[in-house]
């Protein structure tokens, strides 16, 4: 049986029209991939802004372009993610730099940014201190400092990897604010904890898959670090040291928000371990990604 590759391949050849709304149904129509995908490969092969892809469907694809695209979509139809093959993902309309030591942002992280950035609209006169744990390639303390600039005093990336954090470095020096974010290297929130540095806004990502977890997909851990996936204590690890920390490293007496990415099943566990430690001295949430899946915790203040 002829793979798809092939076939979208053949189909290339015989292409009179080499259009990028041509090339984008062919590749819709044969291979695993999605039109932000599509849109990807081709603003990186022609050197477009990735924004500009939609508005130029009748750019004509010289052959040498289309041989290049045809070549990226048959190694991620292989399973290759796209971001490591491009060396960047685009997250919130940003561009972040990633290689195979840091996590791909995903589009459901993107929320995160989404609900600090209410938390800051709310709170529109303070300027506050940012802490993005877990932080990876940076992609969530960077946007938000990118969007909230008149706000945020300090962001602080931390993360454990040396490899993680020199991404992270990269990212900030390519969008010119090295004097606003700070990267620290810590065993999750040891440093902070023992400089008894304390913050506003705490954002976290954290590994949260259990080690014997069944649904994991097969790709996402061929190709992608597993420090950045698994974590122990039925992947509750990281909740729990916030959770038990929270007044170490927050400053709950000013206005105050924390907004963690969760496992879909580990909302029944976190409201445990919530009612057990905080009770009712926090308000907490959980609310639902765009797919309809449990995806983040928010603490914040209680209303008075
Ligand atoms: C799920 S990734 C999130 C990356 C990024 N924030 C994002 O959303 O794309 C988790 C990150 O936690 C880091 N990590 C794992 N164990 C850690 C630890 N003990 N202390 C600090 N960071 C850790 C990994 O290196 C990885 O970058």
């Amino acid at each position: 049986m002829m793979n798809n590759a092939k076939k979208s391949k053949l189909k290339f050849r015989k292409m009179k029209n080499n259009s990028i709304i041509k090339v984008t149904q062919i590749l819709l129509e044969n291979s695993k991939l999605g039109k932000s995908d599509i849109n990807e490969i081709i603003s990186f092969v022609i050197k477009r802004e990735y924004s500009e892809i939609p508005f130029i469907p009748e750019y004509e694809l010289s052959t040498k372009e289309l041989n290049k695209i045809f070549k990226i979509s048959k190694k991620v139809a292989k399973g290759k993610p796209l971001a490591y093959i491009l060396g960047y993902k685009i997250f919130r309309s940003h561009k972040f730099l990633t290689n195979n030591r840091t996590l791909i942002p995903r589009i459901e992280t993107e929320q995160l940014v989404d609900y600090v950035n209410g938390f800051i609209i709310d709170n529109p006169e303070k300027k506050f201190d940012v802490l993005d744990l877990c932080t990876g390639s940076g992609c969530v303390g960077i946007s938000l400092y990118l969007e909230n600039s008149n706000n945020i005093e300090k962001v602080v990336l931390s993360d454990i990897s040396r490899f993680a954090l020199k991404v992270a470095n990269k990212n900030i020096i390519e969008n010119k604010i090295l004097d606003k974010v700070e990267i620290v290297r810590s065993n999750f929130m040891n440093v902070f904890l023992n400089k008894e540095q304390k913050f506003n806004i705490l954002t976290c990502n954290p590994p949260y898959i259990d080690k014997n977890d069944a649904n994991i997909d097969r790709d996402t851990v061929k190709y992608e670090p597993h420090l950045a996936l698994f974590a122990k204590n039925n992947g509750l690890y990281f909740y729990e040291e916030i959770i038990k920390n929270i007044e170490k490293i927050i400053k709950v007496d000013q206005p105050f928000i924390v907004v963690l990415e969760i496992g879909w099943q580990q909302k029944n566990n976190l409201e445990l371990l919530l009612n057990d430690k905080l009770g009712l001295k926090y308000n907490w949430i959980f609310n639902k990604d765009h797919f309809g899946n449990w995806r983040n915790l928010i603490i914040t203040n209680r209303e008075k």
